[in-house]
């Protein structure tokens, strides 16, 4: 059997998908809610509540289950992953050489929430099956249409600003979008689309005619929206100002790990939970959340000269119609605009990139 296991690290998951060679899912495992409301999906079954406190935790268990559903070692051709950030140099698919290795690892401090379990699933992957290709995709890639107006920072062109850009995150979540719009929705994809991926990261995309010419985030998946545990946007003179305060590690960990709903709500970063937690502060973290959502929205349609159609994707885009209509009553100021509900399918869009990437080295 000629199988492809996907590995999709996000900063509160693992989705894990195993294709054939002609993109049917074979398998889905996924860990939910790593670090905070634990559970693990396997195959078709409800998720089960497991205690996951971190990643390490999260992928063992899910090695446990392809074990236990009869996928062995032998089974797979290639596993391919999700990297959110490469780094300056890298945004096209690639096999992971060891040069390739030490680029994810050292845009580790970029992206502190997925770099490093990316790393840790490439690299127990590597000791099991040391002979088995590894592939990754890279979040960043879609977002190289933006045009330089938009991606450049107003700093001076120095060395030590070289790689200060906006390379923008949830690349491949937006180019499936794109991808499955008609067969999803029934529908032309609208020539100016602005897509919301909200999960535990958030992010807004401005996409024009098929490409993206502006998004959210910036440098790190730390920009833009509100988000589980990040700040989003936030003056650079504060976080100066913060890590003259407290240090550079514990402004890191502030920044990252403490803010956002969690920061906001003081009780969870998770958006489910947060929905179910009647107090001023939960209901002030869920404000925040669509209230910036609309003001950075404003930024995108003006990114496009006018909006056409919105698609929510992402765990709370996709589930929480809360979310969705209050964000939709935020834009009415723009018209009546036709709106969907896109799942998100980055493990299929990824496996497809392996597969293509394996059969032609040269044109992935
Ligand atoms: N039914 C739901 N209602 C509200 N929020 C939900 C629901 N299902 C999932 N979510 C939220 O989606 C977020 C996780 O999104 P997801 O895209 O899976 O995460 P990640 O960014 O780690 O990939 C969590 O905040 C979770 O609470
Ligand atoms: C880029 C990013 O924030 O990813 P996730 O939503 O998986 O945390
Ligand atoms: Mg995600």
């Amino acid at each position: 059997m000629a199988l492809v296991l996907v590995v999709n690290a996000g900063s509160s998951s693992i989705k894990t998908a195993v294709f054939d060679g002609g993109l049917n899912e074979r398998l889905r495992i996924e860990a939910q809610g790593i670090g905070q409301t634990g559970a693990l999906l396997l195959g078709d079954a409800p998720p089960v509540r497991l205690d996951l406190p971190d990643h390490q935790t999260a992928f063992r268990a899910i090695l446990d289950g392809l074990r236990q559903k009869g996928i062995s070692g032998a089974d797979l051709t290639a596993a391919a992953h999700r990297v959110v950030h490469g780094g300056p140099n890298l945004a096209e698919t690639t096999t992971i050489t060891p040069a390739v290795r030490s680029a994810i690892a050292e845009a580790q401090p970029l992206a502190p929430l997925h770099n490093p379990h990316h790393l840790g699933a490439i690299d127990a992957l590597a000791a099991l099956l040391p002979d088995l290709p590894q592939v990754a995709a890279f979040d960043t890639g879609f977002h190289r249409s933006n045009p330089d107006v938009a991606r450049r920072y107003a700093l001076p062109d120095r060395a030590e600003t070289a790689a200060l850009r906006r390379y923008g995150f949830h690349g491949i979540s937006y180019e499936s979008l794109v991808q499955n719009f008609p067969q999803t929705t029934g529908a032309d994809l609208p020539r100016r689309l602005l897509a919301l991926h909200l999960g535990n990261g958030a992010s807004l995309c401005a996409i024009l005619e098929r490409q993206s010419v502006a998004t959210t985030m910036g440098f790190s998946p730390l920009g833009g929206l509100t988000m589980g545990t990040r700040a989003g946007e936030i003056d650079a003179g504060a976080v100066l100002h913060l890590v003259r305060d407290v240090g550079l590690e514990e402004a890191q960990t502030l920044l990252h790990h403490e803010s956002g709903l969690l920061g906001l709500s003081n009780v969870t970063a998770d958006m489910r939970q947060l929905a179910e937690t009647d107090t001023t502060a939960a209901r002030f973290a869920r404000e925040h959340f669509c209230y910036w959502i609309t003001r950075q929205a404003g930024s995108m349609i003006a990114a496009m000269n006018g909006i056409d159609g919105i698609a929510f994707t992402g765990g709370i885009g996709e589930n929480d119609s809360e979310v969705r209509e209050k964000v939709l009553a935020n834009l009415s100021w723009a018209g009546n605009i036709p709106n969907w509900i896109i799942p998100a399918a980055e493990e299929k869009h990824i496996a497809r990139q392996a597969l293509a990437l394996l059969k032609d080295p040269a044109h992935p």
